[in-house]
């Protein structure tokens, strides 16, 4: 049994993937307490994997993004390999400090200040831009780096900060921007 917050069908608003349809699959819970934290994750159902898969399943996009509060907290071999096998092209949004299963398709990685990451394989990092300094982040291994304002407050000092480290891109959260979940 996996404790789950919500599961809902939209586009992914942020990062990589931006723009691209996706059943979020939200666990609940979080081992991290971020002061800008924008989801209310505490509470949730125990459900089942052939529950979960049956949820996804109703939805005709591939992609299924697991998130939370922190999905890691959750997810499994197990649960990755069922949801392989029902089809799906499988993403998870987490903040890096604890182990993951290697069959994930696509890791974003938010890494938090202050909180030491567990996983050496990511795809993409994702920072919340809060005027810290990101040289820090830039040794991380992944392919692609992006800057996202926090709770779109600072997108101005964001964009200037991108610009200066042409490294990086911009990760709006577009789902707040055209009110869609
Ligand atoms: C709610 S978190 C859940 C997944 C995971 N716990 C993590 O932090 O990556 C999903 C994404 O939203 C970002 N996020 C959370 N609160 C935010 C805020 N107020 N403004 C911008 N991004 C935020 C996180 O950094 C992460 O990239
Ligand atoms: N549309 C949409 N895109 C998202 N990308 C990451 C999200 C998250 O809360 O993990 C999220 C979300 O909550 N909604
Ligand atoms: S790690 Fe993610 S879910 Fe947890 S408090 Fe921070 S932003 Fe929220
Ligand atoms: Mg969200």
């Amino acid at each position: 049994m996996r404790k789950i917050n919500e599961i809902f069908y939209s586009l992914q608003g942020e990062g990589y993937h931006t723009g691209t349809p996706a059943v979020f699959v939200r666990f609940s819970g979080c081992n991290l307490k971020c002061s800008f934290c924008d989801t209310q994750h505490e509470e949730g159902t125990l459900m089942t994997d052939d529950e979960i898969i049956a949820e996804v399943s109703k939805y005709p996009a591939a992609t299924v993004i697991l998130t939370g509060g922190e999905p890691s907290l959750w997810i499994d071999d197990a649960l990755v390999d069922r949801l392989h096998e029902a089809g799906k092209y499988v993403c998870i949004e987490t903040n890096g400090t604890r182990p993951l299963p290697a069959s994930i398709d696509w890791v974003t990685c938010s890494p938090k200040q202050g909180a030491r990451l567990a996983i050496t394989r990511m795809d993409e990092v994702k920072v919340v831009y809060e005027g810290q300094d990101i040289s820090i982040y830039e040794r991380l291994s992944a392919e692609h780096f992006f800057l996202q304002p926090c709770s779109c407050y600072n997108t101005a000092l964001t964009v200037d900060c991108v610009m200066r480290h042409p490294k990086w891109r911009l990760s709006l959260q577009t789902h707040k921007l055209i009110d869609i979940r």
